[in-house]
């Protein structure tokens, strides 16, 4: 797909990765609609990005991804303001080992509400013009995390609602390409937090150790690679990005 002249919502965008793929995609010609829990930082980024990028390419609105309501304001509000939504990028998350109903509610329920709500709105079966969704998963959605159960699942779950509905029978019906994009760690507030609300001692030991002996990836080399997934990735593509590696595709077995 082309990203210059789309318009893309991206969930928790205020910060981290979030604010990296908008600015990356503001630099090849999309205007884009920050959506954050968070209004403070959101507004504060939003102005620093129209400062750069024009007040008529970036916008912020309130959102929980945990609520229908705020979504479809969200949607409406893109429109309103910057024109019919082509693309929605599920990146809103959370890592909480200890109230796991709240992880499972943001990440899984945040992508699940958002790839819904965009098969509604762009469906070409429903008066839209397709699109694409592309979900954050992480590279613990296709291998095991000992240190983040909860998180881990919640991962591993996006990649099955990609699996499917990226599975071309729905493409045809819909128009709508679903696909993921899996980072492995990258130092930004959610580790932090992670750290904070931790599965047991032990892990906070065990992934403090982990995470010192990795090598960096940045924020900017994992907003790369969502420009190439959505230049050229498939429908149902799953794409890995690590440091110091080119990005791969984990071939997801859809049969057909
Ligand atoms: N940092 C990492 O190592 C990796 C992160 N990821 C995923 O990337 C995504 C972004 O993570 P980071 O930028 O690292 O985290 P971050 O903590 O820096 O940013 C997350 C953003 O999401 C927002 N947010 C949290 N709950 C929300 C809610 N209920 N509704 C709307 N916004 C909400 C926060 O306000 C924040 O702006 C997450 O889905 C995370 O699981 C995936 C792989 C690696
Ligand atoms: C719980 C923290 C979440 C951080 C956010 C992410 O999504 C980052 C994931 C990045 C890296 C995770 C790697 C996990 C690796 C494990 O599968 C395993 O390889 C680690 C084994 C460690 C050991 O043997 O000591």
């Amino acid at each position: 797909m082309e990203i210059k002249g789309s318009v893309i919502i991206i969930t928790g965008a205020a910060r981290g990765l979030g604010k990296a793929f908008a600015e990356a995609l503001l630099d090849r010609g999309a205007k884009i609609c920050v959506a954050d829990i968070d209004s403070e930082q959101g507004q504060s980024t939003v102005a620093e990005l129209q400062a750069k990028h024009g007040e008529d390419s970036v916008i912020f609105v309130s959102c929980n991804v945990t609520s229908d309501d705020d979504f479809k304001a969200v949607w409406d509000a893109t429109v309103e303001k910057l024109g019919p939504v082509n693309v929605l990028i599920n990146n809103a998350g959370i890592g909480n080992e200890q109230e796991w109903d709240k992880t499972v509610a943001v990440n899984l329920g945040g992508c699940m509400r958002g790839t819904l709500l965009a098969l509604d709105r762009m469906g070409t079966n429903k008066g839209g013009s397709g699109g694409v969704v592309v979900n954050i998963s992480s590279i613990v959605g296709v291998k095991a995390n000992p240190f983040g159960p909860v998180y881990s699942a919640t991962k591993h779950a996006i990649i099955g609602l990609v699996r499917s509905l990226g599975h071309d029978f729905h493409f045809k019906i819909s128009g709508v390409k679903v696909q993921a994009l899996c980072p492995s760690l990258v130092k930004t507030e959610l580790l932090a937090n992670s750290m904070k609300k931790a599965f047991s001692p032990e892990v906070v030991q065990a992934l403090s150790k982990f995470s010192s002996g990795l090598k960096d990836l940045t924020s900017e080399t994992v907003a790369n690679s969502l420009v190439k997934l959505l230049e050229e990735g498939r429908n149902g593509a799953c794409l890995v990005v690590e440091a110091e590696k080119d990005p791969y595709y984990v071939e997801a077995p859809i049969s057909s």
